[in-house]
């Protein structure tokens, strides 16, 4: 295969954009009746870039009044392993004071990621920090991280697609693949 082809370098899918979508519409759901009457609306806060489509089909379905925020963490540079070292790009513009915060992340693999969101988001008076995944690396985990809402829990595999990357590509193939094994 030549990187002219868009799916170059992947070995096969692991979870197809059907199984995606019916998954996420539980979520949806599940996240709907958890906050359905709560005084405080929610905010949702996506953490980039990995978590882009899946923010984007799972607030699709969350049936209330929610805003959104943005933060940018970065700590895979461009490599299979976890720099250890978690760069904030990018801030939450709006305040979280007294809110409820439903943190969306693409992936928990170390959860070094998580623990510095949930140190920075911690401490600006929150009514309360929930964590929503679409995928958990639970083998992997380093961090002891408490997760209210997970999609799939999957194996030691290095995954792309539907937002995840290797060095920054792929992350719009509409399914979550495992990347060849010869494959750099
Ligand atoms: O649990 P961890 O071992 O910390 O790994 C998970 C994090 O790593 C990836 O982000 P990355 O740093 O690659 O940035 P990106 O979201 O921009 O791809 C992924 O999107 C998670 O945010
Ligand atoms: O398996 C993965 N794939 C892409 N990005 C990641 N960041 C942590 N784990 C992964
Ligand atoms: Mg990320």
């Amino acid at each position: 295969m030549t990187k002219k082809d868009w799916e170059y370098g992947i070995s096969k899918t692991l979870i197809d954009s059907e199984t995606l979508r019916a998954r996420i519409k539980e979520l949806g759901a599940e996240i709907t009746r958890d906050f359905a009457g709560k005084e405080e609306d929610l905010v949702v806060v996506c953490l980039l870039k990995g978590s882009l489509l899946f923010m984007a089909d799972l607030i699709r379905e969350i049936k209330l009044p929610i805003t959104i925020d943005f933060m940018e963490i970065s700590s895979y540079g461009n490599d299979f392993a976890s720099t250890r070292e978690v760069k904030i790009l990018k801030d939450l513009e709006g305040s979280i004071m007294g809110k409820d915060v439903l943190i969306v992340e693409d992936i928990i693999d170390s959860g070094l990621t998580l623990k510095k969101v949930l140190k920075i988001i911690g401490g600006r008076g929150a009514k309360e920090v929930y964590l929503c995944t679409l995928l958990d690396k639970k083998v992997k985990r380093e961090a002891d991280i408490n997760v209210q809402y997970v999609g799939f829990e999957i194996d030691d595999e290095f995954v792309l697609g539907y937002g995840l990357d290797f060095k920054q590509e792929y992350r719009n193939i509409p399914y979550i693949a495992v990347m060849g094994e010869d494959f750099e």
